[in-house]
């Protein structure tokens, strides 16, 4: 029988920490807070804003939501950016993506001050990642390392397949788990054999975006498999992209969607604030 690895459960585990250390905070005065810039409505995103401002009102952060037209300029985002860059109260200011068309994602997120770039995706924070220094980092791969750790599953010296390679999640998850001592393989939709590659897994993390793309074939036994997919099926259901169903005959642990990573993203994001918050204590 496979285990779950229970996001859900493992986010309300952290929520508890994050509100004694934000307790802690406020006694010195000091409330986290966090800016999240929402442009248009995209129906995918006003989900996640809101499941965030839940969270994030929860454990006692200070949430602030600028939600922007559709057809916003992009002089007018640096210009909010820049108002937040320099407001005290605000520790961390996040860019939902996606962006509308006329909005330059890599300029609007290289706007952004440094140290309150609380996804980690400017090039100052990446480089940081990829050089094993500190710096802040993307809210799914932070995510994922908790809910691996809070399970007591270690990754160093495990052979892990990453499947995708985005800016938000492939890429810097690569880069969390080789500062981790594990060892690495990345792989995407263009890879040959994909499935002759993720065999060799002790842990897999797919991220490649196709509904129930990998299936038992894919996996080898008494594995661990983390499912970052996010897709609706043809009756409009949530599912990942792993094959539930056939994984879970084969691996130790699985992940499930919805209830899994999604929730572990939003711990990441709020931890990387009390983060950003308790350097100003
Ligand atoms: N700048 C930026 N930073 C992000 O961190 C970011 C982003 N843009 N764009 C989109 C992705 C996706 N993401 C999720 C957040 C919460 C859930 C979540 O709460 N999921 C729940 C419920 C999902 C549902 O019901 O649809 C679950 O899996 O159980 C999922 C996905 C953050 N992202």
């Amino acid at each position: 029988m496979v285990d779950l690895l229970d996001g859900k459960k493992a986010a309300q585990l952290a929520d508890q920490e994050f509100s004694q250390r934000i307790n802690d905070l406020k006694l010195m005065g000091i409330t986290p807070g966090l800016a999240v810039i929402l442009i248009g409505n995209d129906s995918a995103s006003q989900v996640y804003v809101r499941n965030k401002k839940r969270r994030a009102q929860k454990v006692g952060i200070n949430y602030q939501l600028f939600h922007l037209a559709e057809n916003i300029t992009q002089t007018a985002v640096l210009q909010l950016i820049n108002k937040l860059n320099h407001d005290p109260e605000i520790d961390g200011i996040m860019v939902q993506m996606p962006v509308p068309p006329q909005i330059d994602a890599a300029k609007v997120m290289n706007a952004i001050a440094v140290d309150k770039d609380v996804d980690g995706f400017s090039f100052d924070n990446i480089g940081r990642l990829w050089s094993n220094n500190s710096g802040n980092f993307p809210a799914t791969p932070r995510g994922i390392i908790r809910l691996l750790q809070q399970y007591e599953i270690s990754v160093a010296q495990k052979h892990v397949v990453v499947v995708g390679r985005s800016n938000i999640v492939g890429r810097p998850m690569a880069g969390l788990l080789l500062n981790a001592d594990a060892t690495v393989t990345m792989a995407h939709s263009k890879t040959p054999n994909l499935a002759a590659l993720t065999k060799q897994a002790d842990i897999l993390i797919v991220a490649i975006g196709q509904a129930e793309f990998i299936t038992a074939d894919y996996v080898k036994p008494q594995s661990v498999v983390i499912d970052v997919g996010m897709n609706h099926d043809v009756t409009g259901k949530l599912v990942g992209d792993v094959d539930f169903s056939s994984v879970s005959q084969v691996a130790s642990m699985l992940t499930p969607v919805p209830g899994g990573v999604g929730p572990m993203t939003i711990t990441g994001l709020l931890e990387q604030v009390i983060i950003l918050a308790e350097k100003r204590a």
